[in-house]
């Protein structure tokens, strides 16, 4: 479905992304881990098109897609967590997803042509707010949700734009300790219906363990190892690249 081919990012000299290549099949959570500064997320943005890459190539389905700008891969369905900032916090939860299911569908002049359009939007958002089990929150402001809620907001707000891929950086950031299992239940969901694949950037190895099919090591930009939990936790090359961290 997604696959890199030798994607590298260079910095002068320096190789921030160095030769990766991942293959993401239809319906895998692929789980990405790696100490600190190891090039996850420069990875994601080489992915969602936010930095281009200096060499190698993305695909989606077999399209290349290294030279499209990040609106367009998100067209073809590669959908990024909207960053905390995105969401606006005086508006209701409810608003926050209707304008970004909206915003995906506004490309569509045809829709707001037609009647009812106003109601397939609500739909839509309220089928989204039930996905992360945010019904109930509806009608909360934004910025009043717990640290949890928002994650699940976010999660909420990539799904209006009906993505194929989903790509989640460190959803449990700030997430308080009994709220991670409600979001591994919302995260786990994501694969379940219609062949989505996630792939997740979290330094929480435990949640990595819990939903991960597979897991991709980063080492200084380079992919260390790409296999089951199982196989990456027993790799001793794995473990000593996290000497002096917890894996
Ligand atoms: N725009 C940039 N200019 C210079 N260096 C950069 C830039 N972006 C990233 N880097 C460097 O590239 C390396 C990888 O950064 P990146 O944020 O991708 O790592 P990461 O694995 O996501 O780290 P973390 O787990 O701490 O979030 C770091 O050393 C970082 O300082």
């Amino acid at each position: 479905m997604l696959a890199t081919r030798g994607l590298t990012w260079r910095i002068g000299e320096v190789a921030i992304v160095d030769t990766v290549y991942l293959d993401l099949a239809p319906g895998e959570f692929l789980g990405v881990i790696g100490p600190n500064g190891a090039g996850k997320t420069s990875l994601f943005n080489l992915i969602t098109g936010l930095r281009r890459a200096t060499q190698g190539r993305i695909t989606l389905d077999g399209r290349d897609i290294g030279s499209l700008p990040p609106h367009r891969r998100a067209r073809l369905g590669l959908g990024r967590t909207f960053q905390a900032s995105s969401v606006f916090g005086s508006l209701s939860v409810r608003e926050n997803v209707r304008l970004a299911v909206q915003a995906y569908r506004g490309g569509s002049m045809k829709l707001w042509r037609r009647a009812g359009a106003d109601r397939e939007v609500a739909a839509a958002a309220d089928t989204a707010l039930e996905r992360v089990g945010l019904a109930h929150r509806g009608t909360a402001l934004a910025g009043t949700l717990a640290h949890g809620e928002k994650r699940k907001l976010e999660i909420a707000l990539l799904l209006a734009g009906e993505p194929r891929v989903m790509l989640l950086d460190e959803p449990m950031a700030g997430v308080s300790a009994e709220d991670v299992p409600e979001l591994v239940r919302v995260i786990r969901s994501l694969t379940g219906d219609g062949g989505r694949s996630v792939l997740m950037v979290e330094h929480h190895m435990d949640v990595i363990l819990e939903l991960a099919d597979r897991i991709a090591v980063m080492h200084h930009g380079a992919l260390l190892a790409c296999d089951t939990p199982e196989t990456v936790m027993a790799n001793p090359t794995v473990q000593e690249a996290y000497l002096g961290e917890s894996l």
